[in-house]
């Protein structure tokens, strides 16, 4: 099954200058599911002006803006959604803060914590992260295995994540992720943002 699976963007741990801008030209290259604000140790105050700085330009392209770690936040700033790994906030405690909004949890490699994550109120699973990746150090390392069983048997859809890029995306694609999340290859591609989301939405519309 390799139909619908859509580009999910992360923004780089750190935010260069004119971000706003590089931001706007990455989403309006091609088709774009959603964009993680993922910024570790910024204090609340400066969150909330990035996020009212750069959540218009995402939410007025129709894409989803998801903020990572802190649902409560999410729901104060406006967002989408947010996603939560397994040592933020327990997943149906995010639902609650959630209401409605959308939520992503974390699974590593664990097709049991999905089922718990599903459980709870997940409306997607996270697995990965499947290649080696410089913007995190992941826990754990998923494999494709995992993925594909979980879209097999289950309605909930997945986001592969870790290190991918065009030229090994297309087993997660065939293995059925409903979303490829990726930063390095977009934010660092060698000719700019959009061409990094350009030669993504090739990658996955080439695999048949
Ligand atoms: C889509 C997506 N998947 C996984 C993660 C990782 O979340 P977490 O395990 O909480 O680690 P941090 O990203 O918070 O360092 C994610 N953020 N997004
Ligand atoms: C947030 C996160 N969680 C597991 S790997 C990862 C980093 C994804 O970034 P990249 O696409 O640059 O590997
Ligand atoms: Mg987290």
């Amino acid at each position: 099954m390799t139909a619908d699976c859509r580009l999910y963007l992360i923004t780089p741990p750190v935010l260069p200058a004119d971000f706003e801008h590089t931001l706007a030209s990455a989403l309006d290259a091609g088709d774009i599911a959603a964009l993680q604000l993922r910024l570790k140790n910024v204090p609340e105050d400066e969150l909330l002006r990035i996020i009212d700085r750069l959540r218009p330009i995402v939410q007025s392209r129709e894409v989803a803006f998801l903020l990572n770690d802190d649902p409560a936040l999410a729901v104060k700033s406006g967002c989408d959604g947010a996603h939560v790994g397994q040592t933020d906030m327990p997943a149906k405690e995010a639902r609650k803060v959630l209401g409605d909004l959308t939520l992503g949890v974390t699974c590593h490699n664990s097709r049991h914590l999905a089922m718990e994550a599903g459980e709870a109120g997940a409306d997607y699973v996270a697995f990965g992260a499947f290649f080696p990746t410089t913007t995190k150090e992941p826990p754990e390392m998923a494999e494709i295995y995992t993925l594909r069983i979980w879209a097999e048997m289950m309605e909930i859809p997945c986001v592969a994540i870790g290190g991918i890029n065009a030229e090994n995306c297309a087993p997660l694609v065939r293995a059925g992720a409903e979303f490829l999340a990726v930063s390095g290859t977009v934010w660092g591609h060698q000719d700019g943002a959009a061409a990094g989301v350009q030669a993504m939405l090739r990658a996955i519309a080439a695999v048949s």
